[in-house]
């Protein structure tokens, strides 16, 4: 049989010829124990897609997207990104050998994003405004330019990240029954769900896990919308979270998410900036997962969830933790007390450990 991986799912993925591939997906699936325990939760799950060859979920979509942009005939990709959608462009593109440009929100985006969109050769340019302003840019640029727009616009990203679930279905051995993503731009948890209705129309299951959704406090256009009961999201103008990968107040996405998380029962909740780095640091502490603040979103949209009483203690969840703890160092260092300096001796290497 064949081995876990995005590949694995080729025949429902729309590439012909021979994939742009950095052997992504096949990430791991962590049964969270000890915070599992704390919430009363016994299957409390995380799919670590910080584990992808650049470090984020974003491999799934470009692996497709720049296959499809070989496959189509373009010379060139763009995107506008928090970080992470440039960073997985820049380095697909350069597997691919074809150029890329970025667009950046100046002064946003974490440290190991731009370091690996400047390295893998991307045109790195940061705009002076947010992400949105950004995306609206990118998306007049190709249109005049000709460039291929790989955005989770672009149908292609959503065919590619849709297989998180079919892998989770693969080693869970069955359907979770929530499914937990952080959400910026709405595309990871539109493509999960997308996902989850073929493998059932495809008749290898029979049920969809319920669609959760996890913004940040100072982020939560899509949460908004769902408290609402809006048809069309109210896009936010000035979203703001440490979280910078979803700080995103237009979510492109957003009629798709509304759908995955209504037509399945589910939800969208905010989280707090102290309530995501709380559990950034429990992740890292109590169950060795190490991943960026927005990542951690998810699993601290659990917690409220559990907390709340709003969870059965032995409902099979399943949280996608999307992006790798290098991706923002700085904001680690931040949050953590700094090693302690001695001099170069054993006596005062014995001091600090009494
Ligand atoms: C770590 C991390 N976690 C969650 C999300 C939200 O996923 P979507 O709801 O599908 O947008 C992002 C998104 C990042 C960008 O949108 C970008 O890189 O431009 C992310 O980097």
């Amino acid at each position: 049989s064949r081995p876990l991986s995005l590949w694995r799912y080729k025949e429902i993925l729309p590439v012909t010829g021979e994939p742009v591939t950095l052997q992504e997906g096949g990430t791991p699936l962590y049964h969270m124990k000890r915070i599992g325990e704390e919430l009363g939760l016994k299957n409390l799950y995380a799919k670590h897609e910080g584990l992808n060859p650049s470090g984020s979920f974003k491999d799934r979509g470009m692996t497709v997207g720049v296959s499809m942009a070989l496959q189509l005939g373009m010379k060139t990709v763009a995107c506008a990104s928090t970080g992470n959608t440039s960073a997985s462009l820049a380095q697909y593109a350069a597997k691919a050998g074809i150029p890329a440009v970025v667009l950046l929100p100046a002064g946003k985006v974490a440290l190991g994003k731009v370091a690996q969109a400047l390295m893998h050769g991307a045109k790195v340019i940061a705009v002076r405004g947010n992400f949105d302003r950004a995306l609206e840019m990118v998306q007049e640029l190709c249109l005049t330019e000709g460039l291929y727009l790989l955005n989770s616009v672009n149908p292609y990203r959503l065919e590619g990240q849709k297989t998180i679930g079919l892998e989770t279905v693969d080693q869970l051995g069955e359907v979770p029954d929530r499914m937990v993503l952080p959400v910026g731009n709405a595309g990871n948890i539109s493509a999960v769900y997308k996902g989850m209705l073929e493998l059932e129309e495809l008749g290898f299951t029979d049920k969809i896990p319920v669609m959760t959704g996890v913004q940040a406090a100072g982020s939560m256009p899509v949460v908004k919308a769902i408290a609402e009961g809006l048809e069309v999201l109210e896009p936010q103008k000035d979203p703001e979270t440490i979280a910078t990968a979803i700080r995103i107040g237009a979510p492109v996405n957003a009629e798709k998410a509304l759908l995955a998380i209504r037509q399945t029962g589910g939800t969208a909740l905010s989280v707090t900036d102290d309530e995501i780095l709380e559990m950034q640091r429990d992740l890292a502490r109590k169950e060795g997962i190490g991943v960026e603040p927005a990542s951690a979103a998810s699993v601290a949209g659990i917690k409220k969830m559990a907390e709340a009483g709003l969870l059965d203690k032995d409902e099979k969840i399943v949280c996608v933790v999307t992006g790798h703890l290098l991706k923002d160092p700085e904001t680690v260092i931040r949050q953590c007390d700094p090693p302690v300096e001695i001099d170069a001796d054993l006596k005062s290497l014995r001091a600090v450990l009494r």
